[in-house]
């Protein structure tokens, strides 16, 4: 396997708000949030529909910038996408034309890197992600797991220290999902990436993260930060695991609630 790079960075968000007009009206997506993500750590973004998940990650990623406040990466403030910054979806984004291992070198060819780079890079991701047999399929013909081996291939292409991951389990099965957490899990233990990672899920986020992010619903602000001290791997049936599921769930609850009364209120406008 050729070698990669094995770094991670240091992201500060201090102060950060976000505003949409929608109709009219100010929407406070996110507000006064302040979170540090030292390097090489795993954290997830938890909370309801609408609670500026995403926000907060298109933030980090330099799509939208935040109305006020300072995102910073190892110091350096972020003012529009970068390479340090590889982003993976909840739909796959793959290019339809381009076989898997087209893909894979896409952003490689981009940077210039000489052909046989190139194919060294791909055939080590291709191995690690253990897509060797599907190198010459097109995405239509893989399963929705399968797409996202080669999304998550694709972002290592690149060499990012950071991987910012927007619910991208959210539309596997079961099985499936539990599969590739087990792969991001041994993944980031290999290169060690600081990872930002949203999701709906609290199992999700107990069985991936060094800690929990829990977000209110709007406006955004930061509900609960959880440090999770579980070893792993972890066991979604222990005691531990529970208590720590039934504590977030209460959480969770309170700002579903909030949701669903402002949706009663006609005021929702996600
Ligand atoms: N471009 C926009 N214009 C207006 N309002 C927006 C825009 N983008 C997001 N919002 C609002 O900001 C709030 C946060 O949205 P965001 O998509 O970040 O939430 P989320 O927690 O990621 O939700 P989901 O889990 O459904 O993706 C929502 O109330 C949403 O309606």
């Amino acid at each position: 396997m050729t070698d990669m790079t094995h770094t991670a960075s240091h992201i500060s968000i201090q102060g950060v708000h976000k505003v949409f007009q929608s109709g009219g009206q100010d929407v406070y997506a996110l507000k006064a949030i302040d979170l540090e993500i030292p390097r090489g750590e795993f954290v997830c973004l938890l909370g309801p529909s609408g609670c500026g998940k995403s926000t907060l990650l298109n933030a980090v990623a330099g799509f939208s910038l935040p109305s006020s406040g300072a995102i910073t990466v190892e110091g350096a403030a972020i003012s529009a996408p970068g390479p340090d910054r590889g982003m993976v979806f909840q739909e796959y984004a793959l290019f339809p034309w381009m076989t898997v291992e087209q893909n894979i070198a896409f952003g490689l060819q981009i940077k210039g890197e000489t052909k046989a780079a190139i194919q060294a890079k791909v055939g080590s991701l291709l191995e690690l992600l253990h897509l060797q047999d599907f190198r010459k399929r097109y995405p239509k013909d893989l399963s929705g797991g399968m797409r996202q081996r080669v999304a998550i291939a694709r972002v290592l292409a690149l060499d990012s220290p950071i991987m910012l991951m927007d619910e991208p389990f959210g539309a596997l099965d079961a099985l499936t999902r539990r599969n590739l957490q087990d792969e991001l899990l041994r993944l980031w233990t290999e290169l060690r990436k600081t990872i930002l990672f949203v999701t709906h899920s609290i199992e999700e986020a107990l069985y991936l993260a060094d800690r929990t992010v829990v977000m209110t619903y709007r406006p955004g602000t930061i509900k609960r930060d959880l440090r999770v001290d579980l070893p792993r791997p972890r066991d979604v049936a222990s005691q531990a695991f529970n208590a720590l599921k039934k504590e977030l769930s209460l959480l969770l609850m309170e700002e579903q609630n909030r949701h669903e009364q402002d949706e009663f209120r006609g005021a929702a406008v996600d």
